[in-house]
């Protein structure tokens, strides 16, 4: 990314993305694979006794030998491009296998009126060379059970549970029923409320994604506060809530706002916030003035600590830290140890006991997981806290070492799609026409990606305007021009009145039947860009997609979204808990489905995805049933025509990428990066997620390229550097922007949660920060 001009350098190891060998077939580079097919030659001529070999075909020397004796891939593996010499074949299964490859293209070049071969590009069918996925046998659940499981995380419908019943002040219960319609608590509500009213004990409260953990830390600070005599905002600093990005603690402040606006409430409860993003002169401004409750994001809150001196903490009673496992991830550990050494030096709460208010500051830690550093965060932080868990609502089970075993929301039904590379894109395209027929009347769909310019590839993609021709788009262009110089002439161009303000990340979607807003999401674009994107997306009352990456998948409550699709899979099981947690909150229903691609990455399934969720709740999805529906062909039909559709479909798309040089360089760009990203998964997961295994060339072909791997430049993301030239350490051919020093940038690491990768990026964004201001994929405060 290159406006903040932010690179780190990360050694992957010499091999990181060199070709790789089976012991049967040969994958990997087409030059190795040539070599090997020359050595292969040779070795039989040898043993006819027809040495006479050729320049260029010349016996395999030591290192050749040496090469092939690497680590052997995992058995299941993408099948090769048709040319590669999985096993001899004979000369008339070649001649036959050809001719029906020859046939299809024929048939797509009719379809797509695009020159076969221009520009020494390559055109492949798509489904042709395709490996096959794991086949569906009897005990692979493909429907979905009839049977709905009862929400995990709704509010509870006993009747019993009331808010009054929490011990809040009647005033507060009754604001949460007739202003925030909300009619009762969730169970981690009801548990940990009357908890965190009655004692003054530190506390780490668990629960499930959209339980409602927010209202279950605000209501008791708001209720204690609520009780003071009324006071005003120059009373003091009672409590500090500390969430890991801008977006995070921009939402609790709204819910906070909600709570604290009642009816016969108290009025003179000020909240506030500090998250970076705007000047420190209005921040510091606010923070004069004086409020009861600070929301902030640690790097900013640590800054004012050391440098606003109208910030003053000795009467904080309450620390909340939310999202705990992700304020750990980006690396934050530090300055909450800096943050709490400051406010215990500070405190005075002893001196100044009020009788609702804690007799001691309370630390509370929030978190859906529970992974090793957030509990290291408490042990940095809690001091003999209480451990508060939802109540188990229906079959709640523990798993073996006694934490819950479900942590996905029982309601959530969820799905995955075993899909060849080359079909990636026709697949979205697929599930998301099918979703925007099937899910309710204004469906609102989140797709995660990888990486920043996988995002900004898509969105263009599913935005452009289908069948445009460059004459076309020349016209448009024209048309523009000349409206512009009208304005001008008649004196009324733009320079007087000030443009009005069009959000870039949102635009009408075109795809086959409906055309959706589209939105997009991640850390490269500007705050107020990712503000006003996440704003119309949440109020939108139309069919609505947001193309993102991780930014938006921790904490954000986006309402009503109905379908969760990970076209990239997660980066940890954590992440994969958190991205599908966007959908069904609070007892709504809710789908998600997961790309995956043929061979090892089927293994996830049984590893990751089968756990925490309920006997029969995953289903796979057939593809061809998936592009069937997706393309609108017949249900019953028998013939393949949907093959058609998508191919058509598809061509347009790669004639799209084709005609504009800057498209096409978007499209390399996001390519390059998508493999670069796919080599930071998490190291347990590398046997799942090793990029030895992707097939370069299908995966190009799902970016709508159509030269070979080794042909692709991927323009570089350093600030100056020519448009098409290929990445600094693109040294290794056939791979992306690959070296072993590599020159990784914010839309690289920034976007994947490698943890390695994480923490890199963190320390340099320390770096950055303290060299002057940093807007970073993290909003770092
Ligand atoms: N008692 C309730 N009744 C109905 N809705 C509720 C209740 N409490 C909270 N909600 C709603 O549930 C949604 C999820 O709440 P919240 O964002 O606090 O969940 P969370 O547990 O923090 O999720 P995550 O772990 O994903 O951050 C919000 O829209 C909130 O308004």
């Amino acid at each position: 990314m290159g406006d903040d001009g932010m690179i780190l350098n990360f050694d992957l190891g010499g091999d990181s993305l060199a070709p790789a060998r089976t012991s049967g077939g040969f994958k990997g580079r087409w030059t190795d694979r040539l070599k090997a097919k020359r050595a292969q030659n040779y070795r039989a001529k040898k043993s006819n006794g027809n040495v006479n070999v050729a320049v260029g075909e010349g016996p395999p020397v030591r290192q050749r030998a040496e090469r092939q004796e690497r680590p052997q891939r995992p058995k299941a593996q993408p099948a090769p491009e048709p040319t590669e010499p999985e096993k001899p074949k004979s000369r008339a299964s070649l001649v036959q296998a050809d001719s029906v490859l020859k046939k299809k293209r024929q048939e797509l070049k009719s379809l797509g009126k695009v020159p076969e071969g221009a520009n020494g590009t390559f055109m492949s069918s798509l489904w042709t060379g395709n490996p096959e996925a794991a086949p569906i046998t009897a005990d692979t659940q493909t429907e979905e059970t009839e049977e709905k499981q009862a929400p995990s995380n709704a509010p509870l419908a006993d009747g019993a549970s009331t808010f009054a019943n929490l011990g809040i002040t009647p005033v507060l219960a009754n604001h949460l029923t007739t202003k925030l319609n909300l009619k009762a608590p969730t169970a981690i509500q009801k548990t940990a409320v009357p908890e965190l009213i009655k004692t003054d004990s530190d506390a780490f409260i668990q629960a499930e994604t959209g339980s409602g953990k927010t209202l279950t830390y605000l209501l008791p600070i708001v209720d204690r506060i609520m009780r003071m005599d009324a006071t005003s905002r120059q009373a003091g600093l009672f409590a500090i809530i500390m969430a890991p990005t801008r977006e995070l603690s921009r939402q609790i402040y709204n819910v906070l706002e909600t709570l604290i606006h009642c009816k016969n409430g108290p009025h003179w409860i000020v909240p506030g916030s500090v998250t970076g993003g705007e000047k420190k002169k209005s921040e510091k401004a606010r923070l004069r003035k004086g409020m009861n409750i600070l929301v902030a994001t640690p790097g900013r809150l640590l800054d004012h600590l050391q440098n606003t001196t109208a910030l003053e903490v000795d009467k904080v009673r309450w620390l909340v830290l939310d999202e705990g496992d992700r304020l750990m991830e980006l690396g934050f550990e530090e300055d909450i140890g800096k943050i709490l050494d400051i406010l215990n030096a500070r405190s005075k709460v002893a001196m100044q006991v009020e009788s609702s208010m804690p007799k001691r500051r309370v630390t509370v830690l929030c978190s859906a997981t529970m992974k090793a550093n957030v509990q290291k965060l408490g042990e940095i932080s809690l001091k003999e806290a209480n451990y508060i868990a939802a109540e188990k609502t229906n079959d709640g089970e523990d798993g073996e070492d006694g934490s819950e075993k479900f942590l996905a929301p029982a309601q959530l039904r969820q799905s995955y799609i075993v899909i060849p590379a080359k079909l990636r894109l026709v697949g979205l395209n697929a599930i998301l026409q099918r979703a925007l027929i099937r899910e309710t009347a204004h469906p609102k769909i989140i797709v995660f990606f990888s990486c920043t310019d996988s995002v900004d590839f898509h969105f263009s993609v599913f935005t452009r305007k289908a069948q445009q021709t460059e004459a076309e788009i020349k016209h448009e262009q024209f048309l523009a021009r000349q409206a512009k110089r009208d304005l001008k002439a008649k004196g009324e161009d733009g320079e007087k009145k000030p443009e009005p303000f069009v959000n870039p990340a949102i635009e009408k979607g075109h795809l086959l039947n409906s055309q959706p807003l589209i939105h997009k999401l991640h850390g490269s674009l500007a705050q107020n860009i990712r503000t006003a994107t996440l704003a119309s997306f949440t109020k939108s009352k139309t069919a609505s997609i947001l193309f993102c990456t991780d930014v938006a998948a921790r904490g954000l409550d986006l309402p009503n979204l109905d379908l969760v699709v990970q076209f990239d899979p997660p980066f940890s099981p954590d992440d994969h808990l958190h991205r599908i947690g966007r959908t069904a909150r609070a007892g709504r229903d809710g789908r998600a489905v997961m790309f995956l691609l043929p061979g090892p990455e089927e293994g996830y399934v049984d590893a990751v995805l089968k756990k925490g969720i309920r006997e029969g709740q995953l289903v796979r999805a057939d593809v061809d049933e998936v592009i069937k529906k997706g393309f609108g062909a017949e249900e019953k039909s028998k013939k393949r025509d949907f093959e058609d559709k998508a191919s058509e479909w598809h061509l347009d798309v790669e004639r799209w990428v084709m005609e504009q040089p800057e498209v096409a360089a978007m499209a390399a760009k996001a390519w390059g990066a998508h493999i670069r990203a796919y080599t930071t998964h998490v190291s347990a997961e590398k046997q799942f997620f090793n990029h030895r295994g992707l097939h370069y060339g299908h995966l190009a072909k799902s970016f709508g390229l159509r030269e070979k791997p080794t042909a692709i430049k991927v323009p570089s993301n350093e600030a100056g550097g020519a448009k098409g030239k290929p990445a600094r350490g693109a040294q290794i051919k056939g791979a992306p922007g690959a070296g072993k020093k590599r020159r990784f940038d914010m839309e690289d690491i920034g976007d994947v949660a490698g943890e390695e990768a994480i923490k890199k990026m963190r320390m340099a964004a320390r770096a950055m920060e303290r060299k002057g201001g940093l807007s970073s994929e993290f909003n770092i405060g």
